[in-house]
């Protein structure tokens, strides 16, 4: 099998249901969709991807938000808050800092619960009501257990969630907390919490909504078809490259997904493809050694740390689709020291724009592949800013600077002012 961009439009095989069916991307077995609960290959345990008999072009698309895409989705609607249709920001003074003809951020922390998760969730937790599953679970370093517990809360379902002691935002926990969330601390990282919920969706005891769910990545695909929208509205062309922080590697394949399969509905040239550019933190980024080293599989990194803890990821589960993705479209990936991303977290503020440590990956990444010369001036760019500043109000108030303690009196105020 191959997740080639130049690979033949899939052939409907007889378990299609309305069209749509599950495809492993190593063995090419398929399955129905909808008949049984599933999560990778029965037959050699390879990741699964949606396949559609019939691909839309930009025309088929209308309405706003996720939902606009619905030709491209299993569905037709879902378990929805209004997800999508988020802001592609001008942010001119990093554009001219950084030196590059354009450069857009697509902040995702606009979306309902504050990150992109919402667009996956909104289809995951329909394909789970047309399951009939009672309880939903995930593994998360924060945003996909608030989305989970608020989507899961929409659609009136139990949500179970596992979180690394110790590791989640304050915000991303409250969110989960009020949205009714079972919230159970793992004295383990992420990865380690990802195996517990694997097993436990295996023994039937949860609906895993992590992004090992092939339907929570096409929820994730509107991402990149909202990106290419945007650019060609304001620039009539596709970005050169899309740079976007990495963790489980689910956005990597979804954004490579929405491409390929514009390609294949001849609505997009090949050649015109961004270049998918992944960015991880220094201490967590084996996505960034597999890509160095020409890798075919990228090796699990046991012990990961960073600041930006929503990527503090050492196995991405994604890595088989993702690295294709790097690959075929000409793009590379980077890891960035903490150190740059909050000095990036800074700059975004500062043209009021308020994003997440992650988020910020992307343009401390960009400025350093700019640097180095692998990103050229004339590039058009969109960085994905993938939650928003609020989710993290203590590495935001750690950026940031100390309030100055003044009497209650106007002299004092002024007095402060002229210091
Ligand atoms: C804010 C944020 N940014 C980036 C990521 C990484 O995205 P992905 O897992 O799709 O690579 C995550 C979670 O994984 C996240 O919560
Ligand atoms: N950053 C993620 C990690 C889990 O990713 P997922 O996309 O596989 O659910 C989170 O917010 O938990």
């Amino acid at each position: 099998m191959s997740l080639s961009l130049s690979a033949e439009r899939p052939e409907r095989p007889d378990d299609a249901d309305d069209g749509v069916w599950l495809e492993c991307i190593e063995c090419g077995e398929t399955f129905a969709p909808f008949d049984d609960v599933r999560y990778t290959c029965d037959e050699c345990d390879g990741l699964l991807e949606v396949r559609y008999a019939d691909l839309p072009t930009f025309d088929d698309f209308e309405g706003r938000g996720v939902w606009r895409y619905a030709d491209a989705l299993p569905f037709e609607s879902g378990v929805s808050i209004q997800e999508g249709a988020t802001p592609l920001y001008e942010v001119p003074r990093l554009e001219d800092e950084i030196g590059i003809e354009a450069l857009r951020i697509k902040h995702e922390g606009m979306n309902p619960t504050g990150s992109f998760k919402d667009r996956g969730m909104t289809v995951g937790v329909r394909v789970a009501t047309e399951l009939g599953v009672g309880r939903l679970a995930c593994a998360s370093t924060g945003n996909t257990s608030a989305a989970l517990a608020a989507y899961g809360s929409r659609g009136g379902m139990q949500t179970l969630v596992l979180l690394p002691a110790g590791k989640v935002a304050a915000g991303k926990i409250a969110q989960a907390s009020l949205h009714g969330a079972r919230i159970l601390e793992v004295d383990g990282n992420f990865d380690a919490c990802l195996d517990i919920v694997q097993e436990l969706a295996g023994q039937g005891e949860a609906y895993l909504l992590n992004s090992l769910n092939p339907f929570r990545l096409e929820g994730q695909k509107t991402i990149g078809l909202e990106i290419l929208e945007g650019f060609l509205a304001d620039y009539d062309t596709v970005p050169d490259r899309i740079v976007l922080p990495v963790g489980n590697a689910g956005n990597t394949s979804a954004l490579y997904k929405a491409f390929r399969e514009l390609v294949q509905a001849g609505a997009l040239d090949e050649a015109d493809v961004p270049k998918l550019t992944g960015v991880q933190a220094e201490g967590a980024a084996p996505m960034v050694e597999a890509i160095e080293n020409g890798a075919d599989e990228v090796r699990r990194w046991e012990d990961v740390e960073t600041r930006a803890t929503a990527i503090r990821i050492g196995n991405p589960v994604n890595a088989p689709k993702a690295l294709p993705g790097i690959r075929e479209t000409g793009g590379t990936a980077v890891a960035v020291s903490d150190a740059e991303i909050t000095a990036a977290q800074r700059d975004i503020a500062g043209e009021g724009i308020g994003v997440e440590p992650a988020s910020a990956a992307s343009v401390a990444g960009l400025r350093k592949l700019r640097a180095e010369g692998v990103v050229d001036d004339d590039e058009r760019v969109a960085c994905l800013t993938t939650g928003h500043l609020l989710k993290d109000p203590d590495a935001a108030a750690a950026a940031g600077s100390e309030p100055d303690p003044v009497p209650a009196e106007t002299d004092g105020v002024l007095e402060q002012l002229a210091e």
